[in-house]
């Protein structure tokens, strides 16, 4: 499975950890930067993560910055993106389960790596249910053409 990866500055260590964590697990990564420490915008990030999914570049993406919030906010911009920020493992299961979430977002000034891992080891490892869900996920996209 391809994931796409991205960060900003804060998140850039993070980042670097989970994208090894992930090789290390089987998946190929596609790294959409940041790629150094220095001082940069989370929209640039999250937007590259978002259109890498929704053009089916790869399947789901994972973005990190200081919170998870602003990088979160800037990929749900993108039409056909459900990004959700998770600090642990339950809600990163029902986001999969539940809200079909194709993008995971964490912080890094929030999360250590033991638990970044856990949260997308269990994200990866869930499924979604469909059924009444799906009837729900159809809303969001219709209200998505409507604005
Ligand atoms: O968007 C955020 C806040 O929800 C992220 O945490 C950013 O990484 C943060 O705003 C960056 O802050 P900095 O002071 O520029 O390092």
């Amino acid at each position: 499975m391809q994931i796409a990866i991205g960060s900003d500055h804060a998140g850039y260590e993070l980042k670097n950890e989970i994208t090894k964590h992930l090789e290390e697990s089987g998946y190929a990564v596609q790294d959409c930067g940041t790629y150094s420490k220095e001082s940069c915008d989370y929209p640039v990030y999250g937007r590259a993560v978002a259109h890498k999914v929704v053009h089916g570049q790869c399947e789901l993406g994972i973005v990190i910055c200081g919170t998870g919030v602003g990088i979160s906010l800037a990929a749900n911009k993108v039409t056909g993106i459900r990004a959700v920020v998770c600090s642990e493992p339950y809600t990163a299961k029902m986001a999969r389960m539940h809200n079909d979430a194709n993008i995971l977002a964490f912080g890094a000034r929030v999360v250590g790596i033991d638990m970044a891992k856990m949260i997308v080891d269990t994200w990866l490892a869930s499924t979604f249910e469909g059924e009444r869900h799906a009837k729900r996920i159809a809303m969001i996209e219709e209200d998505e053409q409507k604005s």
